[in-house]
């Protein structure tokens, strides 16, 4: 079984649709595929988050998620707000643990960037650290994603953790100067091959649509050295 953190260099880049996207392209390879959301914020008990929106485009049936507030906040405010527990790392390493001894891949999204707080003194910093797992970070592909980009991965590479690849969240039918030039300069600047992009649009898609076009947004060898641990 193989493990992969799925983290982004903000919120809303798209990390649940890129999510959504590398998990169809695993099943369409044959494997069986588990999407673990260790904290949603911004929905009521009874709303469709992130997983939700997983299962939608991916029709990914198998997916966990460990806790959920209500305000759309970083986790750790939103649970002191609501005056609710905060996750507690063994809780998502368990529930990974679980689901990987029945996948063949668990992907586990992030709340946000990479810095922002689970729990007080709980990043996707130390989940893929206890997980010792891959992280694949979900950039912007306009103008700022460089700076953002850097960061992110030299806070990966401060923990000693492997940035497996950069995929860009949402690609435009018309990318302008800076998001051409950001397609080269994002692996020469981070040391990280981009290793696809999600078209804009996409969240948009049907399932069947999203499922068959979804392989072709990521390099086959990328994805093929990704899921096989
Ligand atoms: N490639 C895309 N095509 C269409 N819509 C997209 C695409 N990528 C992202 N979006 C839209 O942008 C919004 C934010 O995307 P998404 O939920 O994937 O962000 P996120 O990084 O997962 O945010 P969070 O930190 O809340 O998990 C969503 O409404 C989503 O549908
Ligand atoms: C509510 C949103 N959709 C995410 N789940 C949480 C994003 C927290 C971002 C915190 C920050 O970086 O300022
Ligand atoms: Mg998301």
């Amino acid at each position: 079984m193989t493990v992969v953190v799925v983290t982004g260099t903000s919120t809303d880049v798209g990390k649940t649709v890129a999510t959504a996207a590398l998990a169809a392209t695993a099943v369409d390879a044959g494997l069986t595929v588990a999407v673990c959301k260790p904290v949603q914020t911004g929905m009521g008990a009874d709303e469709p988050g992130d997983l939700a929106e997983v299962g939608r485009l991916a029709g990914v049936t198998s997916l966990v998620e460990c806790a959920r507030y209500p305000e759309p906040l970083a986790p750790e405010t939103a649970a002191t707000r609501a005056g609710m527990p905060m996750v507690a790392l063994d809780d998502i390493t368990a529930a990974v643990a679980d689901a990987a001894a029945r996948h063949d891949l668990v992907l586990v999204e992030g709340a946000g960037g990479v810095l922002v707080r689970l729990a007080t003194d709980l990043t996707m910093l130390d989940v893929a650290t206890a997980l010792d797992a891959p992280v694949v970070v979900v950039a912007d592909g306009g103008l700022g994603t460089l700076n953002h980009t850097e960061l992110t991965v030299d806070a990966l590479r401060g923990r000693g953790l492997t940035t497996a690849g950069i995929v860009i969240g949402s690609w435009p039918a018309e990318p302008d100067l800076a998001t051409r030039c950001n397609r080269d300069d994002l692996p020469r600047l981070t040391g990280v091959t981009v290793a696809g992009a999600v078209p804009a649009g996409a969240g948009a898609m049907t399932r069947p649509e999203f499922c068959s076009q979804a392989p072709s947004w990521f390099d086959t060898e990328w994805v093929t050295g990704l899921v096989s641990g």
